[in-house]
């Protein structure tokens, strides 16, 4: 079991060295731990924010840690230098396309959601968004229009199999769940997201058993905090998802609890090949000061073992130690309590 940890800036660092304190403690046998520089971290000493070195260490791991990356004092340098090139880097070289980001509200969190307890008590959603393609992806440029303005420009586009390919993902995670899948388009504006629906249409003609809707991203946005219940796969575009996750991050109480699972085709000895981060940035505003909640990042590592090592029971394990950590009322800051990040792996540590 050959782990790649990327630790990155800010919190990164403080919240993946929680979460690797909790894979040690599970014993696994033949885990093997080796370090990587990522983000403005890497740059510093390699002039590069994805070097080659840590991109082979991750081709040669069974799996990535990754804990977050991004540095405003890096904001001035040209676009390929900065910090975020390397999380993107990563999701593309190693053709991770697709990335779950799993919210459910853990007794406890009620009264500590952006919604009304009666509200967020239903959140069991699952979060399907593609990650190799959309804006984020197609050519970018600044440019003077003929009349002397600066102009900025970002090409939107999705080829249909790369619809294809994360609409039989979110398809089958459905099937795995409560049989019902969103997409999440703005088709009544883009035909990029025209594409992305027809194809969706096409493809539940292979799962019958899996009820298929659509909603467009500004009603999709409202209907999450209105009514999250209604949800339990939303599958849609870079993007949208990534905006629509930290939403739904707000809405189980904070961003530091939501994981995430990138994941591609290749298999390796243990399963699938993945990247396992927390959703959240790196959070420089609270960096350094012990302040960050290391539950995203545990609960990342509890990902890497259902995907790609194909140990439920560890998984099942770490999550139940997060759920009773979050009964104990052991939080940090972010949900009103003082527990450092420090102490709440801790508290994870003494329920595992
Ligand atoms: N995958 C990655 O590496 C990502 C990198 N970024 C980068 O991170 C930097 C900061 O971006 P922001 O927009 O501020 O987003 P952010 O997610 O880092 O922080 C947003 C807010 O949430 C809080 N927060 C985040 N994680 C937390 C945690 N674990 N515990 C408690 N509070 C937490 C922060 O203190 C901040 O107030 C930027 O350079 C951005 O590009 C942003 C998102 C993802
Ligand atoms: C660098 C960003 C694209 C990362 C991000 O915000 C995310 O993946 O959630
Ligand atoms: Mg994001």
């Amino acid at each position: 079991m050959k782990i790649a940890v990327f630790p990155g800036d800010g919190i990164g660092p403080e919240v993946t060295r929680e979460a690797v304190r909790v894979l040690e403690a599970l014993g696994l046998p033949g885990l093997v731990l080796f370090e990587g520089d990522v983000g403005a971290a890497a740059y510093r000493k390699h002039g590069q924010p994805l070097p080659d070195e840590t991109l082979n260490m991750a081709r040669e791991a069974d799996a990535v840690l990754f804990g977050a990356v991004g540095d405003s004092s890096c904001d001035g340098l040209e676009r390929a230098l900065r910090p975020e090139q390397a999380v993107l880097g990563l999701r593309a070289e190693l053709g991770l396309f697709a990335n779950l980001r799993p919210a459910t509200l853990f007794p406890g969190l009620e009264e500590h959601s952006a919604l009304r307890p009666e509200v967020a008590r239903q959140i069991d959603l699952l979060i399907v968004r593609e990650l190799n393609g959309d804006v984020y992806f197609g050519d970018k440029g600044q440019r003077r229009t003929e009349d002397g303005r600066r102009e900025g420009w970002d090409i939107m586009s999705y080829a249909e199999d790369e619809v294809r390919r994360i609409a039989h993902t979110a398809f089958r995670a459905a099937q795995g769940r409560g049989k019902k899948l969103t997409s999440v388009d703005k088709a009544n504006v883009l035909e990029t997201s025209q594409l992305w629906r027809d194809v969706m249409i096409e493809v539940a003609t292979d799962y019958p058993d899996v009820a298929l809707d659509h909603l467009y991203v500004d009603n999709a946005a409202m209907q999450l905090v209105r009514a999250p219940g209604q949800f339990d796969v939303i599958v849609t575009g870079n993007l949208f998802g990534d905006i629509l996750s930290d939403q739904a991050s707000m809405c189980v109480g904070s961003i530091g609890l939501l994981p995430s699972a990138s994941l591609g085709e290749r298999q390796t000895a243990h399963g699938t090949f993945g990247l396992y981060e927390p959703i959240h940035g790196s959070a420089p505003d609270i960096a350094g000061q012990g302040k960050a909640n290391p539950l995203a990042a545990i609960l990342s590592a509890a990902m890497m073992l259902r995907h790609s090592f194909g140990r439920e029971a560890e998984a099942e394990r770490i999550e139940a130690a997060v759920g009773a950590t979050v009964r104990d009322g052991i939080f940090g800051a972010d949900l009103g309590g003082s527990a450092s990040t420090e102490e709440i792996a801790d508290a994870v540590l003494e329920q595992l």
